[in-house]
């Protein structure tokens, strides 16, 4: 059992190429790169992951240790594999040093880069995580190409960036499913394992200095795991990347091919050290009981290879290293950033159904019943509160229905904040090229629904009322897109996404005038702020004035007096009238200004404040 790490010193016999049938390389990297000559040595010590736990896994503090006492290190042109069995804190780990870790877990432990402390998110590391993030409508092709004209530096031609991406794609065996498309969400494309290449292949374009790949060989077969893990070594070597990754069951040739291992078992070190000094049997094998865990543990720390492990990451940390930089300064220009994310994110919307297909096919629908049940809505008395029912249609429901492009838009922010954790690009650019790229869809979901509707209801005709109709409904549906990414970015799933976005949109509709009129309006939140904030009453305010003003209402023998749209206005529906209806037009575009601007704070906030409300929720949580 205890034949991992053996003799007395801790360290097993010379390597043993017959025992394991496998291939032992030179635990020695061929890149000899000093500290700080821009390679990354990443340590980490004493490293441990806790969270809150009430059950009976819970130590004395009411905390359970998902990792405990981790120490290693990792050097340029080297591989550390970290294996284990399921559940023994892999992940963790790598969550751990890449800063990623949930906001209900407490660290302990010191992590340096180069002997300095340094948060390793936005661009100072390439991390694949376990779950797959990618444009599911977007071929092979499509994907490494977008990606590496973002990633690649702004000086590189487009044909050399192309070219890379070529080579990348046939270094990770792609090249037969170049033009396959992702595929998700009830569209077969390409396989787990082929999905999990093309993640790869994204974060060795640009070869990173620090690389973190969490379970790189899942899903493949052992071929394919071998040619993968061989490319990764060879550049690795070639470019001096510092790789990091957990790997299970790996086979006896790829097992060949990792320098370090660091072989957990329940969030604890059972061996850290060369892959030829550990038995593989052992690294693959059934999972002791615990008190056999904690006696190899227990073994290991008081080895002399842990000696040599600390020894090693004294003299790392011993003189500080160069700063491990961001991606930003190499990567493409803004404007190249808007365009590609733009082309990206137009593909993208075109050729996924739900993301405005499907809505436009709601709206002529909408439409289309609209304009029958108010057909040739005319001017008697009657067709008044017609009118104003059916502007407040328009200018709230038709809006709200934005809402049903939700979960394409979580897909596209979940694709964005991978992206934007690994450095690919920049918040600004992804806020404005996600404008830009649904612009002409919102239109011609404005413009033909509205069309349709408009004629058939016999509203005013000229092409200025047609116009202001129009746009008005093309700027509330971009006002509750951009509402919509906000939520997206701060709430955590769909379901709750939808709930938040359709409760807010209640309230502000319920403070846009119509259900009360402005001036019934309690003072205290619905008047101010909420009638003033709510953008379904510029848009009620805007669609009533285009209707009515200009409008007369004849007398009827034994009916009413005849009546003018304007005291309508004024006088039925309490309408500020002391501005032209192209006011509340432009205040709706400035909203959709100001709503961007939201969105791109609400990310740069949530991206700075991440780090600290994690460390407030731990710390609440814990004291409680
Ligand atoms: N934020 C968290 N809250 C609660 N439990 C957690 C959290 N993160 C991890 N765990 C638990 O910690 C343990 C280790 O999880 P981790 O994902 O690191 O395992 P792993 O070794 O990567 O497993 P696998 O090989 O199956 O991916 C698991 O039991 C998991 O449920």
């Amino acid at each position: 059992m205890g034949s991992l790490v053996h003799n007395n010193n801790g360290i097993s016999p010379e390597p043993h190429e017959g025992e394991w049938g496998i291939e032992i390389i030179e635990n020695e990297s061929p890149v000899m790169e000093k500290k700080g000559s821009n390679g990354a040595y990443l340590t980490w010590e004493d490293l441990g992951v806790a969270i809150p736990s009430s059950n009976s896994f819970a130590g004395k503090d009411g905390c359970k240790s998902l990792l405990t006492g981790v120490t290693g290190y990792a050097k340029p042109g080297e591989i550390v594999a970290i294996m284990g069995p399921s559940g023994c804190g892999k992940s963790t780990l790598l969550d751990s040093l890449a800063g990623r870790l949930a906001s209900n877990t407490r660290q302990t432990g010191r992590i340096l880069v180069n002997g300095r402390k340094r948060r390793l998110t936005y661009g100072t590391l390439a991390y694949m995580t376990q779950e797959q993030v990618l444009t599911w409508t977007l071929t092979v092709k499509e994907t490494v190409y977008y990606s590496a004209e973002l990633q690649l530096p702004k000086l590189m031609p487009r044909s050399e960036k192309r070219e890379r991406a070529d080579r990348t794609i046939r270094e990770m065996g792609l090249q037969d499913s170049v033009n396959t498309r992702i595929g998700g969400w009830g569209f077969k494309g390409l396989s787990g394992g082929q999905k999990r290449r093309v993640s790869i292949c994204l974060e060795l374009l640009t070869h990173p200095k620090l690389l973190l790949l969490d379970e790189p060989t899942s899903g493949l077969d052992s071929a394919s795991s071998y040619h993968v893990m061989n490319q990764i070594v060879k550049l690795t070597q070639q470019y001096g990347m510092t790789v990091l990754a957990a790997i299970h069951q790996p086979s006896s040739q790829v097992f060949g091919l990792l320098n370090n291992l660091c072989l957990l078992s329940l969030g604890k070190t059972i061996y850290f050290g060369p892959t030829f000094a550990a038995n593989q049997d052992i690294v693959n094998g059934e999972i002791p009981a615990e008190h056999i865990i904690n006696a190899l543990a227990e073994s290991y720390k008081s080895s002399e290879i842990y000696m040599e492990v600390q020894s090693e990451i004294a003299t790392i940390c011993g003189e500080e290293g160069d700063q491990i930089e961001r991606k930003r300064s190499l990567q493409a220009s803004f404007i190249t950033q808007c365009s590609v994310l733009t082309e990206r994110s137009f593909k993208n919307m075109y050729r996924d159904i739900g993301y405005y297909w499907l809505r436009l096919g709601i709206y002529i629908t909408l439409g289309l019943a609209l304009g029958t049940l108010f057909h040739g809505i005319g001017s008697a008395f009657g067709s008044i509160s017609a009118r104003v029912s059916m502007i407040m249609f328009v200018s709230s429901f038709l809006a709200i229905l934005a809402i049903g492009g939700f979960p394409s838009f979580v897909e596209e922010m979940k694709v964005f904040q991978c992206e934007r954790l690994n450095g690919h690009y920049g918040v600004g650019s992804f806020v404005i090229s996600n404008a830009i790229s649904s612009l002409p869809y919102l239109l011609v979901i404005s413009l033909i629904p509205g069309t349709i509707a408009y004629v058939l209801m016999g509203l005013q005709r000229e092409p200025g009322h047609f116009t202001y109709f129009a746009l008005v409904l093309l700027v509330s549906m971009l006002l509750v897109e951009c509402l919509m990414m906000i939520i997206a970015t701060i709430v955590p799933n769909l379901l709750m996404g939808i709930i938040s976005g359709t409760g807010i949109q209640g309230l502000m509709i319920l403070g846009a005038g119509f259900f009360r009129l402005p001036n019934e309006l309690p003072h205290v939140f619905w008047r101010y702020p909420m009638y003033y904030i709510s953008f379904h009453r510029y848009a009620l305010e805007g669609l009533y004035k285009n209707e009515f003003e200009g409008l007369k209402f004849p007398e009827y023998a034994g009916g009413p007096p005849a009546i003018d749209g304007e005291m309508i206005l004024k006088g039925v529906l309490h309408i500020e009238t002391g501005y032209s209806k192209w006011i509340d037009l432009g205040i709706l575009f400035g909203m959709v200004v100001v709503y961007r601007m939201m969105l791109f704070c609400t990310i740069k906030t949530t991206e700075t404040a991440k780090p600290s409300i994690r460390a407030f929720v731990s710390s609440s949580t814990f004291r409680n």
